[in-house]
């Protein structure tokens, strides 16, 4: 085990009797990180987290905390045993206890002035000092929330399990709620794993990202590895608002579209003249009246602070942009664009008969644009 490695999960594959849920899934957590399984619905998220929690036995391969093996062919430490703390999207007070009985209820063997403390600390912690002696239905889905992360941290586990635990609140909630909770679990150094599908929850809470497609990781990273540098058209496609554009393959650096030659730093592999797609993101792509580049506006989302445009070039093909809100245009408006890409993603085609792609053979490439 290196010196920061708390948490590691080595192949493990996960079976509810005979089906096959998980698949030879690995990762390492260093201490004191916060990391996220994100993913579509029934792509096994929750059962690999019940795993570390120590609900499922694991059909194969090895879960450690800290040196220690927790669930392995030979090994299956009861949940109880783990020093995990919990947090789900179904709350779950205990309405009949008071909040600061809440969250001493994993600490009422230490002593009492020690749990007082403790709770004290934890209030303060996420926000609504003073509330020992309220009970749950008197706080907002919010606040009983904050309230169920105390409870869960209170005993200072070696790690803490969220599974979705956010997504019964509403979305404006849900905003300021989730960087509060990080700079909670930042606080008190904590390890965790939180189960979400939704991204923009899984960018701001975690420092590695495992997106998780059919019971694989199909890739774990820092949020911004995996926007910008996706190693499968999956994650390309599940991240982000990524439109791909079909290019060509000039030499081992370059690639043609229709923003001109893009060249990379690094060799691509495939041969010249491959037909290939290349990942365009909405930031990518700027609004620049004089730019080199015109489209027509054929969609447009109002984002709060911005626009998301799909524009439409001269033969068809569509690039996403985002301008700040106060350029406001209309559809059917011409727009000028310019190309600010730093990272050059080229995918082969999908089979244009089965639509199926190669999703180990993405190419992720620094790019510098020299011609667009
Ligand atoms: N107890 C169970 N017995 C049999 N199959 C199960 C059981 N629990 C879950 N599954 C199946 O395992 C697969 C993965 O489920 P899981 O809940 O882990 O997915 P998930 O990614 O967390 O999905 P969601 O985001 O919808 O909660 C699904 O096909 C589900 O139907």
């Amino acid at each position: 085990m290196s010196a920061t490695e708390h948490l590691n999960l080595a192949d493990v594959t996960l079976a509810y009797g005979e089906t096959e849920i998980v698949h030879n899934v690995s990762l390492t957590l260093k201490h004191g990180e916060i990391g996220c399984l994100l993913g579509p619905s029934g792509c096994g998220k929750s059962t690999l987290l019940r795993s570390i929690a120590g609900f499922e036995p694991v059909k194969a391969g090895e879960i450690k905390m800290l040196g220690r093996c927790l669930s392995s062919q030979t090994e299956n430490v009861p949940t109880e045993k783990r020093n995990i703390g919990m947090v789900f999207q179904d709350i779950a007070l205990f309405p009949h206890l008071s909040i600061a009985d809440n969250i001493a209820f994993g600490i009422k063997d230490w002593a009492k002035s020690e749990q007082a403390k403790r709770v004290a600390e934890l209030l303060e912690l996420v926000g609504l000092p003073g509330v020992e002696k309220r009970y749950p239905h008197s706080l907002s889905g919010g606040q009983q929330q904050r309230i169920a992360l105390a409870r869960a941290i209170a005993p200072k586990p070696d790690l803490l399990l969220l599974d979705e635990p956010f997504s019964g609140l509403d979305a404006n909630l849900r905003e300021t709620l989730v960087p509060e909770i990080r700079d909670i679990l930042k606080h008190e150094s904590m390890s965790a794993i939180l189960v979400t599908h939704d991204q923009m929850e899984a960018f701001a809470m975690a420092d590695k990202v495992a997106v998780m497609m059919q019971g694989e990781i199909q890739q774990w990273g820092s949020a911004f590895n995996i926007y910008h540098e996706p190693k499968t058209r999956f994650v390309a496609d599940f991240i982000g608002l990524g439109e791909f554009l079909k290019a060509t393959i000039i030499d081992e650096f370059s690639v043609d579209s229709a923003l001109g030659c893009l060249k990379g730093d690094e060799p691509l592999r495939f041969p010249a003249g491959t037909e290939v797609e290349l990942l365009i993101r909405p930031d990518d792509i700027q609004h620049a009246e004089d730019g080199p580049l015109r489209g027509t506006i054929v969609k447009k989302w109002f984002r709060g602070s911005h626009y998301l445009y799909h524009v439409e070039l001269e033969h068809g093909e569509v690039l996403p942009c985002i301008t700040a809100c106060h350029h406001d245009h209309g559809v059917g408006e011409m727009l000028g664009l310019s190309v600010e890409l730093d990272h050059l993603v080229v995918f082969p085609l999908c089979d244009p008969e089965t639509g199926v792609c190669d999703l180990q053979e993405a190419e992720v490439v620094q790019a510098q644009v020299v011609n667009a």
